[in-house]
C-alpha cells in the first residue's frame, strides 16, 4: 500500500477525515521529509506505513478525545520534524500554530514544508524552558501538545508555563503509568490538573499510546520553568 492508502485505512474509525487537499498536503510532506532526511536526521522512522501510522496517524488521535476551538493558540514544544504540531495544522487550518524546537536545522526544515504546503505558523528556535520566560510566549497559549521530548514530570516544567489560565497541555505518550505518577507533584507545582487519560491502540498493530490532558488551574509561579541546569539537577 501506498503512504496515502495506509493513512486512509488508519484513520477510518478517526473523528476527523481528511479531505482531499489535506491528503494531498500529507503527501508532500512526507516527500519532503524523506527528501530531507537524507541530508539530515529528522526522524527515525521512514517507511510508508511507519510514517502514515506512527507520525501522521498518531498525531491525529488527538482529534478522537478533544475538541479544539476554532482558532485556538497552539504551542508544539519540541516539535522535532513538526510532530504533532504540523500535522494537526494541516488537519485544522484554522488553529494558530507555533512549532519550537532547540534545533535550527529541524525549524529550516519546517520553514520549506510550510511553504511549501501554503500554510502559515510561527517557528521558534529556543529551549523551552527558555521561552517559557518569555512574557511575549508566557501563559499565552490555549493548547500545548508535545511528543517524545521529555518524561513527564520534565515535560510539565517545559510546557505548562505556555498555557493559559483554563488551557490545556496535552503529551503524546507511549504507556505513561509509571510517569504520570512520578509527575503528579510537578503538575501541581507548575498550576496544572490532570484531567484525563485516554490509553488506546494505534491501529496497524502502531503500539499502545496514551495522551495526557492537564488544565491550567492555577498561574505557573514566576520562578518556573527554571534553567536547564537546574531541571536536570533536580527534576521537580
Ligand atoms: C525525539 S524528538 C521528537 C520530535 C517530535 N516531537 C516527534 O514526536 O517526532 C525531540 C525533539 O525535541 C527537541 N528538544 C529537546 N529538548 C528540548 C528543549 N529543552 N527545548 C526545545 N526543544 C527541545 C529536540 O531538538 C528534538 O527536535
Amino acid at each position: 500500500m501506498t503512504m496515502r492508502e495506509t493513512l486512509i485505512a488508519a484513520t477510518k474509525d478517526f473523528n476527523l477525515q481528511l479531505s482531499e487537499k489535506q491528503l494531498s498536503q500529507l503527501e508532500r510532506y512526507h516527500a519532503l521529509l524523506a527528501e530531507w532526511n537524507e541530508k539530515m536526521n529528522l526522524t527515525a522512522i521512514t517507511d510508508d506505513e511507519g510514517i502514515a501510522v506512527k507520525h501522521f496517524a498518531d498525531s491525529l488521535t488527538l482529534f478522537n478525545y478533544y475538541d479544539i476551538p476554532q482558532n485556538a493558540r497552539v504551542i508544539d514544544v519540541g516539535t522535532g520534524a513538526g510532530f504533532p504540531g504540523l500535522v494537526l495544522k494541516i488537519a485544522r487550518p484554522d488553529i494558530e500554530l507555533t512549532l519550537l524546537d532547540s534545533l535550527q536545522k529541524r525549524l529550516t526544515f519546517l520553514d520549506a514544508v510550510l511553504q511549501e504546503l501554503n500554510l502559515d505558523a510561527n517557528l521558534i528556535h529556543s529551549r523551552a524552558e527558555e521561552g517559557g520566560q518569555n512574557m511575549n510566549l508566557r501563559e499565552s497559549y490555549d493548547l500545548a501538545v508535545s511528543r517524545a521530548v521529555a518524561q513527564l514530570n520534565v515535560l510539565s516544567e517545559y510546557c505548562l508555563p505556555y498555557v493559559r489560565l483554563s488551557g490545556w497541555f496535552i503529551a503524546f505518550k507511549g504507556s505513561a503509568e509509571g510517569e504520570l505518577q512520578n509527575a503528579k507533584n510537578a503538575i501541581g507545582i507548575l498550576g496544572g490538573k490532570v484531567k484525563s487519560v485516554q490509553n488506546f491502540e494505534l491501529p496497524m498493530d502502531g503500539g499502545s499510546r496514551t495522551l495526557i490532558e492537564i488544565e491550567k488551574v492555577r498561574p505557573t509561579p514566576d520562578r518556573y520553568p527554571r534553567p536547564n541546569g537546574k531541571i536536570k539537577a533536580k527534576p521537580l
